[in-house]
């Protein structure tokens, strides 16, 4: 690895992670602002995208394409749909959908089209590296699917047809399409979230409440694995 990019999709879900570092170099491109910094010798490239996937998918563009980093790890929250996520909670994602990926009027499945395929996998090295750091610091990390779709989700309804379609343990807006951009390039990814919410009728209250203290569990867990890469 040479160059680290180091993604969230809100400022809330970044602003744990730039209060490790001093000496940040921010250029702007695309609408959006890079923020690079040096840890022990390794250069890193930290940004958040805004909110969704097509934002998701510009940003890590752009981080691998334009700052040439040639790893890509996500730290922010996620809505809990396996019963065992609480609030707080982290998930590393082992695969990703996109839920709201939807030609099934052709006999194709949610989630899938031609040229593409359902579930992305993230890189088992880094979900290696990211599981030993867990183990070390006695950290409790659950290891799932993840889905990915543009919508906040805030009722049962959908929240249950993503679990009993995808089988998915959380869902977000933006973990799919890093992991569609990643696949392509080439590029090993992880997938670090922590719940914010439970995705049901009462979400948008939780995660008001609780976005802040959810996301710096993620920074703070992710800035462990960056010192172990
Ligand atoms: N229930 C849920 N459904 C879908 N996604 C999520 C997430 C993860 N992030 C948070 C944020 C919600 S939208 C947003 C818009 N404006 C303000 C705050 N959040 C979006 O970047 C996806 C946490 N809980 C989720």
């Amino acid at each position: 690895m040479t160059k680290l990019a180091i993604m969230g999709a809100m400022e809330e879900e970044i602003e744990p992670l730039l209060e490790y570092f001093e000496n940040v170099k921010v250029t702007e491109f695309a609408d959006n602002k890079y923020y690079e910094v040096n840890l022990n010798g390794l250069d890193i490239v930290i940004a958040y995208s805004k909110i969704g996937k097509v934002f998701a998918s510009l940003t890590a563009t752009t981080m691998i394409e334009k700052f040439g980093c040639d790893t890509l790890l996500f730290s922010g929250v996620a809505g809990g749909i396996n019963p065992k996520l609480k609030i707080g909670d982290l998930i590393i994602a082992d695969k990703l959908c996109q839920h709201d990926l939807d030609i099934t009027a052709f006999g194709h499945p949610n989630g899938f089209v031609p040229g593409g395929k359902v579930f992305v996998e993230t890189s088992k090295e880094l979900r290696d590296v990211a599981f030993e750091v867990a183990e070390e610091n006695n950290i409790s990390v659950l290891e799932g699917t993840i889905a990915t779709g543009d919508q906040f989700v805030h009722s049962v309804e959908r929240k249950e047809f993503i679990e009993s379609t995808f089988n998915a343990d959380a869902l977000e807006m933006e973990g799919a399409s890093v992991a569609v951009i990643c696949d392509a390039l080439n590029v090993p990814f992880l997938i670090l979230r922590a719940i914010s919410d439970t995705a049901d009728m009462d979400a948008g209250f939780d995660f008001d409440e609780f976005l802040k203290s959810s996301a710096k569990n993620s920074a703070d867990y992710m800035i462990k694995i960056v010192k172990k890469l």
